[in-house]
């Protein structure tokens, strides 16, 4: 089984279909927070692959909640899971700093700055229902729960499985902190949370790889989706499209269709999980030329502090867990009252 949060769009659907062309016998399960969406990526995978397994789940990873319910469903359908592409992600309220954009043009640094949006993008975040800062909530801690509770699921004796994360070229160690790993006190969580997901990773493998779970990072390079169409409004990509084709010349992180930057995690699935670098991030590439590959590049992460990250995420999911079970009793006490005064 190969269970894809969160698939209903872009880069995630994307690799459905192109998973879906590589083996038809595979039994892909859709978990999604929006289930009129998953049931509409589901009909259009089935209609390009007729009579193939699609099962779909309802998932909102920026939920414990909803994670830990998701999570039982799993475990009742399902007896092994062998990829797990942890691919949801959110960016909300994006700023692109114009001045930095035009300074950034004229500089030596402006092709990285094209391939990575270093100091161009900041987002305002939230807190969430579970008190958590809500893009760390989506992008990593959400993911983190799932994987520990589907750990019979994912290791068992005499197999491997895989889980695979959709990072980014914007993760940078310097938007990171160990001691606020939800970046409530910085402006960019997105940042942040793709590092923490490299580490986390990193932290994975550290751990679990004798028990048959191997991670991986993947950055899909720059792709017009939902996600891009929030920091830019889609006139102004396809008023621009002739230049990002142009820039595509110098660096081939502008992959721009979920075709291509689905490139890398389609390329993962194909490979076996002992000839991978544990501290790799796997990168979606297309040339100038169209022609798509994939190509690693060593991590600026340190394993002692991935180590440390793993252990502050375990202790705040005993809080959050904790909580939620008096937030549940107080509801059934209410309940209860609700019932006795009617
Ligand atoms: N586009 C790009 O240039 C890049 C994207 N990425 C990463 O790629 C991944 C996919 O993004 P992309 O395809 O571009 O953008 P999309 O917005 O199309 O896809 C994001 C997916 O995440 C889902 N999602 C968001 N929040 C939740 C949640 N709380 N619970 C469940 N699902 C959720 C969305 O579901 P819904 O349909 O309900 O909104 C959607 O299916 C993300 O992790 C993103 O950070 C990384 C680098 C570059
Ligand atoms: C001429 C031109 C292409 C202008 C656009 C400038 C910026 C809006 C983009 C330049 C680099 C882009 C980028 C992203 C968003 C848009 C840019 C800042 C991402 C941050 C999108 C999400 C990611 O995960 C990584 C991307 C890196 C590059």
């Amino acid at each position: 089984c190969v269970c894809l949060p969160s698939v209903c769009s872009g880069i995630g659907l994307a690799l459905c279909e192109r998973l879906l062309t590589e083996d038809t016998q595979l039994r892909l399960c859709l978990a999604c927070r929006n289930m009129q969406r998953a049931e509409a990526a589901r009909s259009a995978l089935l209609t390009s692959h007729t009579g193939a397994h699609v099962d779909l789940l309802q998932l909102d990873v920026g939920s414990v909640e909803s994670v830990l319910d998701a999570a039982e469903v799993v475990k009742s359908r399902y007896n092994r899971i062998d990829f797990l592409y942890l691919n949801a992600g959110i960016m909300p309220n994006p700023q692109v700093d114009i001045r930095a954009f035009f300074k950034g043009l004229f500089s030596r640094n402006v092709i990285n700055m094209f391939a990575t949006a270093e100091g161009l993008l900041t987002q305002q975040d939230r807190l969430n229902s579970d008190g958590l800062q809500e893009v760390f909530a989506t992008n990593l801690f959400g993911h983190f729960v799932l994987i520990r509770e589907l750990e019979p699921l994912l290791c068992q004796t005499g197999h491997t499985s895989r889980v695979v994360w959709t990072s980014s070229s914007n993760a940078r160690r310097s938007a990171f902190s160990i001691d606020d790993i939800q970046h409530r006190k910085g402006t960019e969580p997105y940042s942040s949370s793709k590092y923490a997901s490299d580490m986390l990773s990193v932290a994975l493998n550290r751990r679990m790889n004798g028990q048959g779970l191997f991670s991986s990072v993947v950055c899909p390079g720059l792709v017009m989706t939902n996600l891009t169409y929030g920091i830019l409004p889609s006139s102004f990509w396809t008023l621009i499209m002739p230049i990002m084709w142009l820039i595509r010349i110098f660096t081939n992180t502008f992959t721009l269709t979920p075709y291509n930057g689905a490139e890398a995690l389609h390329w993962l699935f194909l490979q076996k999980p002992e000839s991978l670098d544990p501290r790799a991030k796997y990168h979606s590439l297309t040339s100038g030329l169209g022609t798509n590959y994939t190509k690693p590049r060593q991590m600026d992460i340190d394993g002692e502090t991935a180590d440390v990250l793993f252990s502050k995420l375990l202790e705040l999911e005993k809080v959050v867990r904790r909580k939620l079970c008096e937030r549940n009793a107080d509801n059934e006490a209410h309940q209860r009252y609700l019932s006795e005064i009617e």
